[in-house]
């Protein structure tokens, strides 16, 4: 975290701060996807990668029109970085990117943000999460998301509901968070139960604490492209960080999106076109016919 970030976190707590604390959040949910991205993939390919990262900051991913939400530092550029991606050229042939190890970068860099913030502004961030019912693999995301929270010096919140308790009851908790200045950033895990209404709950995150950017706002903006989303969600951000971080070329590119979930292809081909002007063709899902190029 650069002086300046610090000094701002040491100021009163506006709503700009609040956002900027929020965004922590937002980038360790990244780190977590990156690792259990790059964890699937060791399983299944067995390898470790061979190539160095080119670069590192999300502010560059953005570009001008979407910075990020939190005024940190360039990782350090002397330090000797583990080799990150298989494949000698980006050609033809599949490239292996090692995520887990971009996400113990972040990780660490995380982790020495929320140290110096506490330093400076003698508090640290809290991430509250909402889960609703008893699935097993929203159970296992969440702990994961604690336990990210646990390494980095993040406090966590769990407001844990069943899954026949009413929208209202959801809502309640959503504004409790809301309303809790020791909470900075707010995730819903998502599926909620069938009969709940999952974009009024969404919407009713407060914009700055909307660390996952599924509030309509947040997705209005992205696809607006001439506005500033405050938080982009964390999947598809993350996408786009293995692929910059390890020198793939994205500007102007044609790229097919394989799904068009709300939670990772249809952010990842809005920040796409809007941040490396790529042409996206229709994402492919279960529903897409005919070829594609
Ligand atoms: N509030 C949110 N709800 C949900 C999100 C989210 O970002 N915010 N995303 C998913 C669930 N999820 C995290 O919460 C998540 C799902 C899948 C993965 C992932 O890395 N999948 C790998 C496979 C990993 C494996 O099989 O071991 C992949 O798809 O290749 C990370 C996070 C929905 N809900």
């Amino acid at each position: 975290m650069g002086g300046a970030a610090v000094a701002v976190l040491a100021a009163a707590a506006t709503r700009h701060n609040r956002a900027r604390l929020a965004s922590l959040f937002y980038r360790v949910a990244r780190g977590l996807h990156e690792a259990s991205v790059a964890a699937a993939e060791e399983e299944k390919v067995g390898t470790r990668s061979r190539r160095r990262r080119r670069r590192s900051s999300s502010s560059l991913l953005l570009g001008p029109d979407f910075p990020d939400t939190w005024d940190h530092p360039p990782r350090a550029a002397s330090r000797t970085l583990p080799p990150r991606v298989a494949g000698a050229d980006y050609g033809c042939t599949a490239t292996i990117i090692d995520g887990k190890s971009i996400a113990e970068d972040i990780r660490l860099h995380i982790a020495e943000e929320v140290c110096q913030m506490k330093s400076a502004a003698g508090h640290v961030p809290g991430l509250a999460v909402v889960l609703v019912g008893d699935r097993r693999d929203s159970e296992s995301y969440v702990r994961y998301k604690t336990k990210g929270c646990e390494e980095v010096g993040i406090k966590s919140l769990l407001a844990k509901l069943p899954g026949n308790c009413t929208e209202d009851e959801v809502m309640d908790s959503v504004s409790r968070f809301n309303e809790d200045p020791s909470v900075h950033g707010i995730l819903v895990q998502l599926p909620l139960p069938q009969h709940m209404d999952e974009e009024r709950i969404l919407s009713a995150i407060s914009l700055e604490k909307d660390v996952d950017g599924f509030h309509p706002l947040n997705v209005g903006n992205l696809a607006l492209r001439s506005r500033k989303p405050l938080f982009l969600p964390c999947a598809a951000k993350a996408c786009m960080e293995l692929l910059l971080q390890s020198g793939i070329e994205l500007m102007g590119k044609h790229v097919t999106v394989i799904g068009r979930s709300k939670v990772v292809g249809l952010p990842v081909s809005l920040l796409l076109q809007a941040s490396c002007h790529c042409q996206c063709y229709p994402c492919l899902h279960n529903k897409s016919r005919g070829h594609y190029p």
